[in-house]
């Protein structure tokens, strides 16, 4: 695997707008750059100020404070969906941590896993875990709008926003103190449907372009990367991009990194509307489960293969 890459500035798109709401022409004028991004590249860079300064800066501080717990206490924090509980000490990628947070905009949720690692409750912790998700869930509801929209898929739009859970998966990825780029997370699509991620300042994620090149991203210190995801990916019978990436680190500061995921629910059955396939536009994917396709995913089978969803649930075409 080669490790350089050139920078590469991913379309910035404007969601501060007050007036952005459907039906207005701001909102049609970021629906088609969405769309475009989406296309080109699978993401991009959102400026989205509904989550404040200070609750920025506050997730950042909960992220030290989490992370500088006693590796016994995290571990406690198990979870029976992979990649959901604590993770860390994987010696093919020693640099990195997470911790995952299911149902992350539910206040009653993020307590109950808050209290496993501090039994005397955490409420500043918890309270901004939970609002930072809920902010942030409205760029991810208005972006998954505008791409129903631009496929004219709005008789779905409801069942489509009620099919996903909300988690917020926080990172930390060691600086790696020698003068190499060490691996910090390896290749992979996310599964889910969209993925948004903040940053602190130490740079790392790196975005493979359609064409196969490796691209830094170096988002501001205010914006969040959407991404989309192998489930939504699927939905729409390949029509967006859901783009290979992965973070390389350098130097002695440590990353910290969060991600909100919008996953499909348990026991909704992932099957592309008959408007997305025709003739020129064969299905791509049989309908699947996304909590089968992740067992699939975590096992030996699902990790050796390039793409683990054309090895789930690919037609043949
Ligand atoms: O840390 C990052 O910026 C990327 C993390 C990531 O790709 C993931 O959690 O799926
Ligand atoms: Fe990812």
């Amino acid at each position: 695997m080669g490790t350089e890459s050139t920078p590469l500035k991913l379309p910035v798109i404007d969601f501060t707008k007050p007036e952005l709401k459907p039906g207005t022409v701001e909102w049609d004028s970021v629906k088609g750059q969405v769309l475009q991004a989406l296309q080109d590249y699978g993401c991009f860079e959102a400026l989205f100020e509904k989550v404040p300064t200070e609750l920025r800066e506050a997730i950042f501080e909960a992220l030290e404070e989490l992370f500088d717990l006693p590796l016994e206490t995290k571990l406690r924090n198990v979870s029976k969906k992979p990649f959901h509980g604590y993770v860390g000490q994987y010696p093919q990628v020693p640099l990195f941590e997470s911790m995952g947070f299911d149902d992350a905009d539910i206040i009653e949720k993020v307590e109950a896993q808050t209290s496993i690692l501090w039994p005397q409750g955490n409420t500043d912790f918890s309270k901004t875990i939970q609002s930072f998700s809920k902010q942030l869930s409205d760029l991810d509801q208005m972006v998954r709008r505008m791409i129903l929209e631009s496929f004219n898929l709005e008789k779905y739009m409801d069942e489509h926003m009620d099919s996903a859970n909300y988690l917020l998966r926080v990172m930390k990825y060691e600086g790696p103190k020698t003068t190499e780029t060490k691996l910090g997370l390896r290749s992979h699509t996310d599964k889910n449907i969209v993925t948004i991620l903040h940053q602190n300042e130490v740079e790392g994620l790196a975005i493979q372009s359609k064409d196969g090149e490796w691209f830094d991203i170096k988002p501001s210190k205010d914006s969040f990367i959407v991404m989309i995801g192998d489930s939504l990916y699927a939905w729409l019978n390949g029509r967006l991009h859901s783009p290979y990436h992965r973070v390389m680190m350098t130097g002695d500061k440590a990353r910290y990194s969060m991600g909100l995921f919008s996953i499909p629910k348990g026991g909704y059955m992932i099957k592309a509307p008959e408007e997305l396939v025709d003739e020129e536009h064969p299905l791509l994917f049989k309908p699947f489960d996304h909590i089968q396709f992740m067992g699939f995913y975590f096992t030996e089978a699902g990790q050796k293969a390039q793409s683990a969803l054309k090895v789930f649930c690919g037609v043949e075409n």
